[in-house]
């Protein structure tokens, strides 16, 4: 019996945690299963009950406490413990049948993504047939905030690229938080970014709807403008900056889809391209047709 998941990653912050809860209740509102499965060992708090935990395998405070590992290396810790035990996803997951949809809420460090072979580990488990044989799509979500300094959504479309080629599933990239970038970008200029496109490092931040002002203003909450201005202006920065952007163009594998969790219509868009990716429906259709008839009798 088939299985369908959805695998929910992106750097820290992004609003994947959100984003599985939106996409439950979404899921319970249109009388469909959702199965959730928490694989942050640091999560503390859920709109949503995990139906399964990794923390009741391992938890991230133990594991920094007695092994003496920071929180990164305790993550890795904590997924390697997990991949030695396995059981613990096969038991819970096993029996699930073809009306679920397992939503795997990640964490958000980033070396996950980019820096070591667990992931794609796992994704080959889950997804093994003969075994779990979970039809699985990943979703890798991005802040939109991140438009308005393009060096950093290049970086993060280089690591939304890098988690597609690892993983070697069906992959659909989100720009997230969309209700925060409402009325600061115009449309047109969004499409820029929903597709990748390399001019974007050409423009000056006031030509694609921000004022100059409005972007420092914003940069100056992490740290010292005039530091930044100096270090990320530089000719070297510029260049690695376009070589970034023109290895993500020659691939043109990424594209975003745009999400807003307070927007019920966004989730559910969302959801239909999950389904879509998957084939979730494909399995249903049959079982839904003999509902109608026993109701029609
Ligand atoms: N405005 C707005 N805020 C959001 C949205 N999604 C998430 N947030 C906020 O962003 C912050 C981080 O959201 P999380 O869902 O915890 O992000 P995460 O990716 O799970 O974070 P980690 O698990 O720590 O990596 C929270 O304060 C959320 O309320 C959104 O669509 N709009
Ligand atoms: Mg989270």
């Amino acid at each position: 019996m088939s299985k369908y998941g959805v695998m929910v990653m992106g750097p820290a912050g992004a609003g994947k945690s959100t984003f599985c809860a939106s996409l439950i209740t979404h899921l319970q509102l249109n009388r469909r299963s959702a199965f959730y499965v928490n694989l942050d060992p640091a999560a503390e708090t859920f709109e949503h009950t995990p139906d399964l935990d990794i923390k009741d395998l391992i938890s991230l405070e133990d594991v920094m406490e007695e092994m003496r590992l920071g929180p990164n290396g305790g993550l890795i810790y904590c997924f390697e413990f997990l991949m030695e035990n396995l059981d613990f996803l096969t038991e819970a997951l096993d029996s699930l049948t073809e009306e679920y949809l397992i939503i795997f809420d990640m964490p958000g460090q980033i070396e996950l993504y980019t820096h070591i072979p667990i992931l794609p580990m796992l994704v080959r488990f889950l997804t093994q047939p003969g075994a779990l044989d979970i039809r699985l799509c990943a979703a890798y979500l991005l802040e939109s905030t991140f438009v308005v300094d393009r060096a950093k959504y290049f970086a993060g479309t280089l690591s939304a690229m890098s988690a597609m080629i690892l993983l070697e599933v069906p992959h659909i990239n989100i720009l997230s938080k969309m209700d925060l970038v409402k009325g600061q970008v115009r449309k047109k200029d969004m499409k820029r970014f929903i597709t990748p496109d390399t001019s974007l490092l050409d423009d000056d931040p006031a030509d694609i709807g921000r004022k100059k002002a409005d972007v420092d203003v914003d940069m100056d909450t992490h740290g010292s403008t005039q530091d930044k201005d100096a270090l990320m202006s530089g000719a070297t920065f510029k260049r690695l900056n376009t070589a970034v952007a023109g290895l993500i163009e020659s691939f043109s594998m990424v594209s975003y889809l745009k999400l807003d969790c307070t927007d019920e219509d966004s989730v559910q868009s969302i959801l239909s391209y999950i389904d879509d990716c998957i084939q979730y429906h494909e399995a249903q259709e049959p079982r839904e047709l003999v509902e109608d008839a026993v109701e029609d009798e």
